[in-house]
């Protein structure tokens, strides 16, 4: 099939890549110049482990444009634009709105328009009223969300749990579903609402698993339980399931943040007040801030303490540092008049552009170093935000000499091991983890379960 895909984000590059791989004339128009470059010489415009060689190996199946009139004439367009945060935490549909219009604007008859993008329940709806039915051109509109992971995404095209195909015409939706054509995943044929209405629904329910087991792990530093154990336990029951049980500091990215608060706002604007979501997004907001508070207690004040902040990336494997919670925790702590040293082995800023050579000053008292072990040098504590494999495996004990008293580290992500580390001298501290206590240093356990524990 010929094939247009709008957008070089995560979601638009890797189905481009994969319907080329697949077979398909793909044709993918991106606008934004520096990204527009990259893909010209054949390269992702941001890091996702394999996505180069899947792009070399689409040859001339793969071209590129730099806008949707380019593309001619298609079977089938996909929109893969972004949907961010609103004002008010709304899907704010600029980007989108844009799209449809262009591509009404331009698509040959009976091209089959198919949002990948993440739009609120009764989006499509209303473009289908607005900009698709008036044309009168036998254009179709189909929703076909996306459930790919940054850093797993070529794994996740190649083998999707399902394929969410939500049309009102059936022969729309068959060609839909011929462009998945070699992938063995049981495709859902649904109407458009409920095919936009299962995206926000999973982020939303694997959101809520995140803050729920934070807020057991908190309940385990004040009833002195360990929630690796827990969720273990927990996870072993099938109807449960182990995964997204990692409590921390909570999630973070380019997806549940932004896609929790429009599915508030859309069930508000509908009349609706979803309590359940609204305490997932706000136990999310403490999880970020129960850290500060830690430190604020642990150091004895935050001003002049000198903290490093280890991860920028909202998660190890990707450089998307968007609603990243390490960042967000070192930038409060240097609003708070904290020295801060913020290290990360990949993650790119917007303003900064990209991973630094040498020390770049990111706002007063916050700085972006260029090495873990300059980020952790003469810091009284340390915040691990991601967990890298870098700082999993790191040398602690060599660390250790290069910090100061009192040699705080706080575990955001539950990825080191705390009885070595309390054992080598550090006050660790993870979320909702007991430490034995080190021989000789009785005061690690009852510090670390004791104090910062009230809902900050
Ligand atoms: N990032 C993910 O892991 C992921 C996973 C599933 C779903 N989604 C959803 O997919 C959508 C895209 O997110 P993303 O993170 O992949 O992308 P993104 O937001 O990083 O990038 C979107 C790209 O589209 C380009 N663009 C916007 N309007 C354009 C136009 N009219 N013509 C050409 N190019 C245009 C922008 O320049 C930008 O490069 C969002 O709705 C998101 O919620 C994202
Ligand atoms: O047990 C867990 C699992 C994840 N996280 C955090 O949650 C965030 C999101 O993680 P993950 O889901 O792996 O990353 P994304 O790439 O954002 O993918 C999510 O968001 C995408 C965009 O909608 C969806 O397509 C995916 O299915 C969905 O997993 C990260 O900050 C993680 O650190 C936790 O804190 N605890």
């Amino acid at each position: 099939m010929r094939v247009g895909v709008v957008g070089a984000g995560y979601v638009g590059l890797v189905a481009a890549a994969g319907l080329a791989l697949g077979g398909h004339q793909t044709v993918i128009a991106e606008a934004n110049p520096s990204r527009l470059a990259r893909l010209r010489e054949r390269r992702a415009p941001f890091l996702e482990p394999g996505l180069d060689e899947w792009l070399r190996r689409a040859g001339e199946r793969l071209s590129v444009v730099s806008s949707v009139r380019e593309m001619g004439p298609r079977d089938a367009i996909m929109i893969a634009v972004g949907t961010p945060s609103g004002v008010s935490g709304q899907g704010d549909l600029t980007q989108v709105r844009q799209a449809v219009e262009e591509v009404v604007r331009t698509a040959a008859p009976g091209t089959v328009i198919v949002m990948k993008s993440t739009v609120p329940p009764g989006t499509g709806r209303e473009l289908v009223r607005q900009y698709v039915a008036p044309a009168r051109r036998g254009l179709a509109y189909v929703s076909n969300p996306e459930f790919l992971r940054e850093g797993k995404a070529l794994h996740d095209w190649l083998h999707p749990d399902r394929i969410v195909v939500g049309a009102e015409e059936a022969w729309a939706a068959e060609r839909v579903a011929e462009l998945y054509r070699g992938i063995d995943a049981p495709v859902l044929r649904t109407d458009i609402t409920s095919a936009e209405m299962i995206k926000y629904a999973a982020n939303a329910l694997l959101a809520t698993k995140i803050s729920f087991i934070n807020e057991i792990a908190n309940l385990c530093e004040l009833v002195g339980a360990h929630i690796d154990d827990v969720a273990t336990g927990v996870g072993m029951d099938p109807r449960l399931g182990p995964h997204f049980l990692q409590a921390g500091i909570g999630y973070g990215g380019s997806c549940f943040p932004k896609d929790t608060r429009a599915l508030y706002f859309t069930a508000a604007v509908n009349g609706y007040a979803f309590e359940l979501l609204r305490a997932v997004i706000e136990v999310n907001r403490r999880q970020r801030i129960r850290v500060v508070h830690r430190l604020n207690t642990l150091l004895g004040g935050l001003a002049e303490r000198s903290v490093a902040v280890l991860g920028l990336a909202f998660k190890p494997g990707t450089d998307d540092t968007r609603e990243s919670p390490g960042l967000e925790i070192a930038r409060t702590l240097a609003g708070y008049g904290a020295k801060v040293q913020v290290y990360d082995p990949a993650a790119v800023l917007p303003d900064s552009g990209g991973p630094p050579g040498s020390p770049v000053v990111l706002s007063p008292g916050l700085v972006r170093v260029a090495s873990l072990e300059d980020a952790v040098r003469s810091a009284q504590a340390v915040v691990v935000a991601t967990e890298w494999p870098e700082f999993v495996e790191a040398d602690w004990e060599r660390l250790y000499r290069l910090m100061a008293a009192p040699r705080v580290v706080f575990d955001g992500r539950n990825c080191l091991d705390a009885a070595r580390l309390a054992a080598m001298g550090f006050r660790y501290v993870g979320v909702g983890r007991r430490v034995a206590p080190a021989t000789g240093d009785a005061d690690v356990a009852p510090a670390s379960l004791a104090e910062g524990t009230g809902g900050a």
